[in-house]
């Protein structure tokens, strides 16, 4: 026997032995990992044979072994009590099992087992972010053996590698027939259920489904005569073997995409749009992003299930990764498989890990990208993709322009709004559309909030707008107003209110206008202020409207404060909205201001008049008087005196 064949016996670096030890104890809540961990190792040794021989830097020594007869194969003893798992992949050489099943080649090992402290939660945290590979088979088994031959190695240089993990290991050179690996695991005490393939099929499902290769395992069949169910020698595949992401999208068709997605959305008809891409750079990964058709009951509720399903080279991690995507983009759908993530990677580590923090910004312009496309269908006056799209999922977009405030400007671009250019309370009017019809003296993009498109079209703000002709935007959705906080501007354009302030109308008044609006209110100052000091307890302010054309009075939001209909939308909700007394507007032409106006001094009802002026104000902004009975009563008083 020559020093190569020799059986050794060599010690464990001293860092695998410690962290056995703790991984044994930590993991044990979450044994069933091991056998995710190890599949992911036998596709791991398919991929690279394939990578070998497609590239031509490994020529294997059998010449059968193509890339359709890769398997991974759990073969379960019952008489001897062992699992091993089997593939025909790289296979490794003596030098290989020693190095890599011996040590632990990664860097900062030594600090990170510093950090192990025998506290089972958080150690279990911790070495699930590093990693736990070959040696979480030291959770269910007491011996582990390992028989390997590289794929291009003689059959007469395989090597046996076996540890029962307590500190050594020992390797030997042995004949092997077929290259590749396998590891069988010598079960420990009360670890039988890995011998039942109803258990094996349901681990395999839970988080290999996706490995491209074909997981198998031995078919069994009932034996009348001895009573128990026998193990045939035919192989049985239990997983999709299906990873479609990982196929070239040149071999997919749209019907595939389309099934792809129904299994991801249980049944949520066709998607309107995909995007299937791999991504190269600083984080390596590939993402899968569909667009669904539908939204689901529940898409207001920010706090509902959300994200991508997360997959680790093939290997399911988790469904709903929230991290993926901001929660702005939670209709989209699909997948994200990462080259670069720790398989144990952890919800937590996923929030501070700069590899996320890549792919999230990845898909958040990607899905841009594609609602960029789909904008485009809008001029397809018999598929309106982009119409569909909006009204299913416009107001979760409009949470975008809020909160992320790198891609304002293309969320910008692609929010739509009711418009008082048309006829229907449909939001198809974009920003762009809006400018591009601003009229030459125009200098602000002009909205109206209100609490719906009825109350909108009827609001006495409008008058002058139609008058004029100049568009106004229709917002009645209830995010408009905290999107409007963070949109001030498009295209240079500041966004004005109608409802506040002066809302800039001087800008749109000529000279005439101008003057006959300031003569009038010198001519009616005592008046003004009559109506001021009859109101002062509810009212900031009385002043000549030049808005108002068929109304007689509206109440407006001082400018830089907090929109009327954002203040009641506040206190609906139960919330403290700082206190703003409007602006009370009085248009002068108007018959009952006129009379009004003409009451005597010594008139004991203009209290009386001011208040229903000021009610009926609020009435048509959408609000409702501060005492409703009290309205109605004084209505009734003056009716029956006229
Ligand atoms: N089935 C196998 N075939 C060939 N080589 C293997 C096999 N299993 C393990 N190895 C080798 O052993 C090394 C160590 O495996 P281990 O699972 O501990 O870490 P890893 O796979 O590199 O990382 P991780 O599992 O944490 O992502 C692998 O990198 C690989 O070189």
């Amino acid at each position: 026997m020559n020093a190569a064949t020799q059986k050794e016996t060599l010690g464990f670096q001293a860092e695998v032995q410690r962290l056995l030890h703790l991984m044994i104890h930590a993991l044990y809540s979450n044994k069933e990992i091991f056998l995710r961990e190890l599949i992911s190792n036998a596709s791991d040794a398919c991929d690279k044979l394939r990578f070998g021989i497609n590239s031509g830097h490994l020529k294997p020594a059998l010449s059968t072994t193509n890339a359709n007869d890769f398997t991974i194969r759990l073969r379960a003893d019952k008489a001897a009590r062992t699992l091993s798992i089997e593939d025909n992949g790289i296979g490794m050489s003596r030098e290989e099992a020693i190095q890599h099943l011996g040590t632990i080649a990664k860097s900062g090992t030594r600090d990170f087992i510093a950090q192990l402290s025998g506290d089972q939660a958080k150690d279990a945290q911790l070495i699930g972010q590093f990693g736990v590979g070959f040696y979480s088979a030291f959770i269910v088994a007491e011996r582990v053996t390992v028989e390997s031959r590289r794929a291009d190695a003689p059959a007469d240089s395989a090597v046996r590698w076996e540890s029962d993990g307590s500190g050594e290991f020992s390797v030997e050179t042995i004949e092997k027939d077929q290259i590749g690996t396998c590891l069988t695991l010598h079960l420990r005490e009360g670890e039988d259920e890995w011998l039942s393939s109803w258990k094996l099929r349901e681990v395999v499902k839970r988080y290999s489904d996706h490995i491209a290769f074909p997981i198998q395992i031995q078919q069994e069949s009932w034996d009348a005569e001895k009573q128990t169910m026998e193990v045939k020698d035919e192989w049985e595949t239990i997983n999709q073997a299906n990873a479609l992401w990982t196929r070239s999208k040149s071999e997919l068709s749209a019907e595939d995409y389309e099934r792809f997605f129904e299994s991801l959305s249980f049944g949520n008809g066709k998607p309107l749009k995909w995007a299937h891409h791999r991504v190269e750079g600083r984080s390596e990964y590939t993402q899968l992003l569909y667009l669904p058709r539908q939204a689901p009951h529940d898409l207001w509720d920010r706090n509902q299930k959300r994200g991508l399903k997360l997959y680790v080279r093939r290997v399911f991690i988790m469904e709903d990764a929230e991290q993926l995507l901001p929660a702005y983009l939670r209709f989209v759908q699909g997948v994200v498989d990462s080259s670069d993530l720790p398989l144990n990677v952890s919800r937590e580590l996923l929030q501070e890990s700069r590899d996320v923090k890549a792919i999230r910004e990845g898909c958040t312009k990607r899905v841009l990208s594609m609602l960029e496309e789909l904008a485009e269908s809008e001029n397809d006056q018999d598929q309106n993709d982009y119409a569909l799209f909006w009204r299913e999922f416009g107001n979760t977009l409009k949470e975008g322009v809020a909160e992320d405030f790198a891609n304002q400007e293309r969320l910008a671009k692609l929010l739509r709004f009711a418009s008082t250019q048309q006829d229907s309370s449909e939001q198809t009017v974009s920003l762009a559309a809006y400018v591009a019809r601003m009229k030459p003296e125009q200098e602000h993009i002009y909205y109206l909030t209100a609490e719906s498109y009825a109350a909108a079209l009827a609001s006495p703000h409008l008058e002058i707008f139609r008058k004029k002709g100049i568009e106004v935007l229709l917002l009645t959705d209830r995010v408009d107003e905290w999107m409007l906080s963070y949109l001030s501007s498009f295209a240079e354009k500041s966004l004005q209110s109608i409802a506040k302030g002066s809302a800039n109308l001087d800008k749109l008044a000529d000279d005439t206008e101008k003057q006959a609006q300031a003569t009038a209110t010198e001519a009616h100052k005592p008046f003004i202020e009559r109506l001021q000091q009859a109101l002062q307890e509810q009212i900031k302010s009385v002043q000549v409207s030049a808005r108002l054309v068929e109304s007689p009075v509206c109440i407006v939001a001082e400018e830089g404060a907090m929109s009327l209909h954002l203040q009641r939308m506040l206190k609906a909700a139960g919330q403290q909205a700082p206190v703003s007394k409007p602006i009370l507007e009085i248009n002068l032409e108007h018959p009952l201001i006129q009379r009004v106006r003409a009451l005597p001094d010594e008139a004991t009802d203009f209290q009386d008049w001011a208040a229903l002026l000021l009610d009926q104000a609020i009435l048509a902004e959408g609000g409702q008087p501060q005492d409703p009975a009290a309205f109605v009563k004084r209505l009734n008083k003056l009716l029956i005196a006229a």
